[in-house]
């Protein structure tokens, strides 16, 4: 079992006018990674930013914070090498954004970053299954993308369950709604990487909230290698 658990607090829940001071107060609460979402408000109804925010994020928060790129746009061809220059070090994009998904996969690959592969909730997993073998990480949306604060998707678990049955080894993550209260479904149905924003970010107690997402997942990762 090559993979553990992972939190990746949603800075698009925070105060984005101290967004660099965020960033670090999320990794000293614990966070593993931060998940960045990119939105075009054409891909998804909303804007968010783009590369040059994230240059200056990097330069702001330094080299180690991990930068999970969620881009939910529609030319994602488009923002690989600027994304890789500013600093991210994983480019997620959706599958419905392209046409291509292997040159895409290659091209994320040659610019340096891991690949991640999303889908929204009207997407079946298998459509996602045939590119699972070349990307380091599958995203699985449950919620529709667009918006933090939406309702978590309880019907999305058995995609990520069959993921997991499937692909032993891959990073799955969940995005959407997630926190203490929806936790143990995602770690149960085999989701390793946890994207969390109103939860955490919202919360009096980041630190505890992120501590105890991770002990929930750890917990049933060692139960599923036990079962085995
Ligand atoms: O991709 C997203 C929205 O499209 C966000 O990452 C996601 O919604 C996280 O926020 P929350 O945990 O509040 O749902």
């Amino acid at each position: 079992m090559a993979y553990t658990a992972k939190i990746g607090p949603s800075i698009l829940s925070s105060d984005l006018s101290q967004l660099g001071r965020e960033c670090e107060r999320m990794m000293e609460c614990g966070a593993d990674y931060l998940h960045l979402d990119v939105m075009d408000g054409h891909f998804v109804p909303n804007i968010t930013f783009g590369h040059p925010m994230v240059e200056c994020l990097r330069k702001a928060v330094g080299p180690n914070p991990f930068f999970d790129m969620h881009m939910m746009v529609s030319r994602p061809e488009q923002w690989v090498r600027p994304m890789a220059a500013a600093g991210a070090n994983q480019y997620t994009f959706h599958l419905e954004a392209t046409t291509n998904p292997g040159s895409l996969i290659k091209e994320i690959r040659e610019s340096g970053m891991k690949v991640g592969l999303a889908i929204k909730p009207g997407t079946t997993v298998e459509e996602l299954a045939q590119w699972a073998g070349q990307i380091d990480m599958a995203l699985v949306m449950t919620v529709e993308p667009g918006f933090g604060g939406q309702k978590f998707m309880e019907d999305m678990m058995p995609k990520v369950s069959w993921l997991r049955s499937q692909f032993p080894s891959l990073d799955i993550e969940v995005d959407g709604g997630v926190g203490p209260d929806t936790i143990h479904r995602c770690a149960e149905a085999g989701a390793n990487m946890i994207v969390s924003g109103s939860a955490v970010l919202g919360s009096a107690d980041p630190r505890t909230v992120i501590a105890l997402l991770k002990d929930v997942v750890l917990e049933a990762i060692q139960k599923r290698s036990l079962d085995r």
